[in-house]
């Protein structure tokens, strides 16, 4: 159902789908609440927050799929795009990761061309799998998807800018979207004539733009990369740098004040309600049980 709604957004040539990067509950809810169209799992976050590890390849498919499966069964109705970074292995892991995915409820997710032992797209010395290797990676995905009767949008992702170059980088995504993948990934674009360049080379495959803060690539304003011709943008730190800035200040007030730089805030069901605290207390009544009747 996910999948087909964001088959629908990207149907009309004329939107850009934005998607906050969340990575657990909180966040997700977040940004549900802000009335997104669709999220992002990002691998950075969920690695961070599930693990306390950089994006290094450390985070294994059971952590993504269920952090994925959470957050996309909190509203089915927005299509969460997730990261599978290589897909944690070969083909049948590829294979694998794919059908896990779609169990979970993810609408979308990108597969890349960096050798297992992976590193976020925005740092330096990504090791790359050979051409071949990685159309063996989309075309598991391409039959795994066909084998379940799923229509989850299948992302390519080529981290092979920095190495390869444009020309190169372009035919991998080229060669993807001929076996099957619905949208193309260009990590680190390096300049907006770049990023224009291939949003033409590539149409009408929609291309997406990654916006990672202090990364490689130029920073764009939605706006800015509409015009472009992107039609996907994800924004992986847009909880995750609030929450480093926030959470080291309220760490360093409290150990120079001896209170919380929130002092004075909403309280616990203020909170409660940002992640459901309404439908708990619906399903409770509606089951009889009624433990909250007189309130909470
Ligand atoms: C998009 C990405 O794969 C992610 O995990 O969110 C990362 C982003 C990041 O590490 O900041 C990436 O490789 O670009």
């Amino acid at each position: 159902m996910a999948a087909s709604r964001l088959r629908q957004i990207l149907a009309d040539q004329g939107t850009m789908v934005v998607c906050p990067g969340v990575y657990d509950g909180l966040t997700a809810r977040i940004a549900l609440a802000s009335g997104y169209e669709a999220l992002y799992m990002t691998g950075a976050g969920t690695t961070a927050s599930r693990l306390g590890q950089p994006d290094l390849g450390v985070v294994t498919l059971p952590e993504m799929r269920e952090t994925a499966s959470m957050i996309a069964g909190l509203d089915k109705s927005i299509p969460l795009i997730a990261d599978a970074d290589t897909g944690f292995g070969g083909s049948l892991m590829v294979h694998r990761t794919v059908i896990e995915y779609i169990r979970a409820g993810v609408a979308a997710l990108h597969l890349e061309d960096q050798a297992t032992s992976k590193r976020c797209g925005h740092l330096l010395h990504k090791q790359l799998v050979t051409k071949d290797e990685f159309l063996s990676r989309i075309k598991a995905a391409v039959n795994a998807r066909q084998s379940s009767g799923s229509d989850i949008v299948l992302i390519a992702r080529t981290d092979s800018l920095a190495t390869l170059g444009y020309d190169q980088a372009v035919s991998r995504l080229k060669a993807a979207i001929n076996l099957g993948a619905d949208v193309a990934f260009l990590e680190g674009i390096s300049s907006k004539e770049q990023a224009r360049r291939a949003c033409e080379d590539l149409s009408p495959t929609p291309v997406l733009f990654n916006a990672v803060t202090g990364g490689v690539s130029p920073e764009l304003s939605v706006e800015e990369a509409k015009a472009l011709g992107f039609r996907l943008m994800i924004f992986p730190g847009f909880a995750l740098e609030p929450v480093h800035k926030a959470v080291s200040e309220a760490a360093r007030h409290l150990k120079e004040n001896g209170r919380l730089v929130m002092s004075g805030a909403g309280g616990p069901k203020d909170f409660f309600n940002i992640v459901g605290l309404k439908d708990a207390l619906a399903i409770d009544a509606a089951s009889g049980e009624n433990l909250f009747q007189q309130g909470v």
